[in-house]
């Protein structure tokens, strides 16, 4: 899991998600999303054995998709980004499945 992320961390399309949203400079985000998620906090987590299970840590880097395309628009620098990202991601967890 640990490696998975560091793949994720330095892909160029990761820019919008390696540090938790700054609601200074996007006052609603708080309002609209209810559970902020991002690398850097998954990373924390894996470091803190936080994760039960696989699953869960899957879970979190979900979260941090849905709540891209909560707030971004499908065809918007973040929200493109967001896309890209998550099938980055699914890719790579298929594979790690096997
Ligand atoms: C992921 C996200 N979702 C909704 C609004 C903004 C963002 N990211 C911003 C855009 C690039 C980095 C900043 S950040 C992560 O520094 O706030």
């Amino acid at each position: 899991m640990l490696n998975l992320l560091g793949e994720m961390e330095c892909h160029e399309h990761a820019w919008p998600f390696l540090v938790p949203v700054n609601t200074k400079q996007f006052p609603q985000y708080r309002k609209v999303i209810k559970s902020p998620m991002d690398l850097s906090t998954i990373k924390r987590k894996l470091q803190d054995s936080s994760y039960k299970c696989k699953e869960e840590f899957a879970q979190d880097v979900r979260l941090i998709f849905s709540n891209c395309e909560e707030f971004n628009e499908d065809y918007s620098p973040v929200g493109r980004a967001g896309h890209t990202m998550r099938q980055f991601f699914e890719l790579k967890w298929n594979q790690t499945e096997q």
